[in-house]
């Protein structure tokens, strides 16, 4: 663990009952990441995440947040901003109201004005948190992230039934946030999401990591791919090993060198007066890494 190690979690296990939900898991976030902590259903990533929030024990192994116990809450528990699932705010306070409380609960210093403004509820300032949509309520859990600028940040599922708006918005908060210096880091099933925004992806599967590592690490094991159709057959042989799909007029090239292949392809049609139709060139996403794995 180095002075930059923000998150420590070594060889950590997790048991409901007789079911091993977390296996020897290891990992560690650095100040200023954001790390995106991803997997299929029931991978393990609520139950790791609640015990980095301090709120479930280790069966064995251990977890440091800024070199401490999550479990001593007085020193670690201010340091964060929990946006969890679903809050629980009470029905009957206003959006302000529950803003304030966030600051009373956090011991954070900041004005509930600014907060309010940046998760665009000011005009919701004095209504009941009852009677706010779905979205609304969603930007009312991410105040909690917000309030007095902590230093690490946890956000599960964050833009779950937020318009497109909205959405923007709240990334261009936590980008904010970030060059202020926070840490993040984000639980998703939105994976273009994470692929955008996350430093780095922990992926879990059956309580365990898959992969851990950068989005080009993770998409590198996998091939891009090329598409496209013929209108007449081929006056060459293809330059390159493609699948036809059995007119042969629709071909599929997989690739790890996704610039030069389709040089060479471009060159080829160029040189033979071919006409490649509906080309597609489309790089590894996360999406085939998850397929990938969800798989096996
Ligand atoms: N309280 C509990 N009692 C028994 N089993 C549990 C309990 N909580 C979680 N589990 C099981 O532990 C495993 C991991 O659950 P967890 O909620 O951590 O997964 P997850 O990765 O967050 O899943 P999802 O993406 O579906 O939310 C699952 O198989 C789940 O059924």
């Amino acid at each position: 663990m180095t002075s930059t190690t923000v998150i420590d979690v070594d060889r950590l296990n997790l048991s409901y009952g007789g079911f091993h939900a977390v296996k020897d898991l290891s990992f560690q976030v650095r100040k200023g990441e954001l790390y995106a902590l991803l997997g299929t259903n029931g991978a393990g990533k609520t139950s790791t995440l609640e015990t980095v929030e301090g709120h479930r024990v280790a069966d064995s192994g251990t977890v440091r947040v800024f070199g401490r116990s999550p479990r001593e809450r007085r020193a670690v528990r201010s340091r964060m901003g929990i946006m969890l699932q679903e809050s629980g705010f009470s029905p009957d306070l206003t959006v302000k109201e529950s803003v304030a409380l966030i600051g009373a609960l956090s011991r954070r210093d900041d004005a509930v004005e600014r907060v309010l403004d940046i998760v665009d509820l000011k005009r919701k300032s004095d209504t009941k948190v009852s009677q706010l949509s779905g979205g609304e309520k969603r930007r009312l859990d991410f105040a909690t992230a917000v309030y007095g600028r902590p230093e690490l940040i946890f956000l599960d599922e964050p833009t779950t039934g937020l318009d497109i708006q909205s959405r923007d918005a709240l990334w261009q908060a936590v980008d904010k946030l970030r060059e202020d210096g926070s840490t993040v880091v984000l639980t998703t099933h939105y994976l273009e999401e994470a692929q955008q925004h996350a430093d780095r992806i922990g992926l879990m599967h059956k309580g365990t990591f898959h992969q851990e590592g950068t989005v080009s690490e993770l998409t590198r094991t996998l091939p891009a791919t090329i598409r496209f159709s013929l209108a007449t057959s081929a006056p060459a042989p293809l330059p390159l090993l493609a699948d036809g799909d059995g007119d042969g007029k629709m071909f599929l090239i997989e690739t790890f060198d996704l610039p030069q292949d389709l040089y060479i392809l471009l060159g080829w049609a160029h040189a033979n007066g071919v006409e490649l139709r509906d080309l597609e060139a489309g790089p590894t996403r996360l999406d085939d890494v998850f397929r990938a794995i969800s798989s096996d």
